[in-house]
């Protein structure tokens, strides 16, 4: 048995644009996923306890039929099948144990489906964990590189590697294409977290944007904008300077309003933060839905998302420099 675990994330700038090639930074954040993966004889039994207020528990073994034991939506229950079957046939794969069977239980301190990566974060503790129960341990760029063809068959071909790249390494990282890096000497930057208790639907939100780019030069214009953000964004990065960090994050948060992935809940968390004078605030991931990030090292912030309509959590989350693990 062997349980491994792996950050979620924030985007501190350049979601969206990614999918089209531009560069983005994101940041592991001190949220993770954990996943236990034990060796059974044959088949997937899978425990995924947060999924579904009362959870459930699915089975199922080698013909591939699923049999869930309790009443959620069926999308939900393939969705969630088929990050971990994904990521488990990667695993056999790079451990060269085509019939290895699993047990595979997942817990996450992440919220599902609201721009903190929690698709990605399982994915890569789940190829972690279940390599090393099959006696191979992958570097982090291997997991990543994996965990980024699970979120690319998943989603329908529309995944960029930033969060999974972010999850497996930790830290700041930029991603531009396949060009992966971490951004070194980033130890510290004071985000705090708002979250509606929504979520977005990416594929979506995704295709909205590809539609608008298709349709109006500007709206492409305003994806390459994007991109320019990033550019200046990073060389303000390792210098500290949070006042035009956070100005670079609004000015991000406004163009990706532009792009028609905000939502009335998220702008009103981005200004309840700009109003306590959080240095900059912005929406995080795919949008829709979920969750907003502000750069605030006081408590004013988050005292101010605290009683704001429409958050219905706040919390501080610190960067994280480690990426995945064996817990
Ligand atoms: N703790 C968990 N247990 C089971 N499934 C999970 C868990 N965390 C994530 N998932 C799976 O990931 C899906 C959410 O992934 P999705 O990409 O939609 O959102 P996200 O990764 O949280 O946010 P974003 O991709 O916008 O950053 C869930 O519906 C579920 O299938
Ligand atoms: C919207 C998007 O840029 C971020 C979702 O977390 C999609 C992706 O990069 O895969
Ligand atoms: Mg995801």
């Amino acid at each position: 048995m062997v349980t491994s675990s792996a950050p979620g994330k924030v985007y501190l700038f350049g979601e969206h644009a990614v999918v089209y090639g531009e560069p983005a930074v994101p940041c592991a954040i001190e949220r993770r996923v954990h996943v236990t993966a034990t060796e059974i004889d044959e088949g997937l039994r899978i425990h995924a306890n947060d999924l579904q207020l009362d959870g459930f528990t699915v089975e199922y073994s080698g013909d591939g039929e699923s049999h869930p034991d309790v009443d959620v939506a069926e999308s939900l229950v393939e969705a969630g099948m088929g990050y971990v079957n994904e990521a488990v046939a990667q695993a056999r794969d790079a451990a060269d144990a085509p019939e290895a069977g699993f047990e595979i239980s997942v817990e996450g301190d992440i919220p599902l489906g609201a721009g903190l990566g929690s698709s990605a974060a399982l994915v890569v503790a789940a190829i972690d964990a279940a390599t090393r129960e099959l006696g191979v341990e992958l570097s982090a760029s291997d997991i990543a590189d994996r965990a980024y063809q699970v979120e690319h068959a998943v989603q329908d071909g529309q995944a960029s590697r930033a969060d999974t790249f972010c999850s497996a390494m930790g830290g700041a990282v930029r991603v531009e294409g396949d060009d992966c890096r971490r951004l070194e000497g980033i130890d510290t930057l004071p985000f705090v977290i708002g979250y509606d208790g929504g979520a977005g639907d990416t594929g979506a939100l995704v295709a909205g944007v590809r539609d608008l780019r298709g349709k109006y030069d500007f709206a492409a214009d305003t994806v390459a904008a994007i991109g320019d953000i990033v550019r200046e964004g990073e060389s303000v990065l390792g210098t500290g300077d949070y006042e035009r960090l956070g100005e670079l994050m609004d000015f991000n948060h406004g163009l990706l309003s532009a792009l028609g992935v905000s939502s009335r809940s998220l702008d009103s968390m981005v200004w309840a933060a700009r109003d306590a004078d959080a240095h900059g605030a912005k929406l995080t991931g795919a949008g829709g839905g979920g969750c907003i990030v502000a750069l605030d090292e006081t408590d004013d912030a988050l005292t101010a998302l605290k009683y704001t309509p429409g958050c219905e959590d706040v919390f501080r989350a610190e960067l994280d420099t480690d990426g995945v693990r064996q817990e």
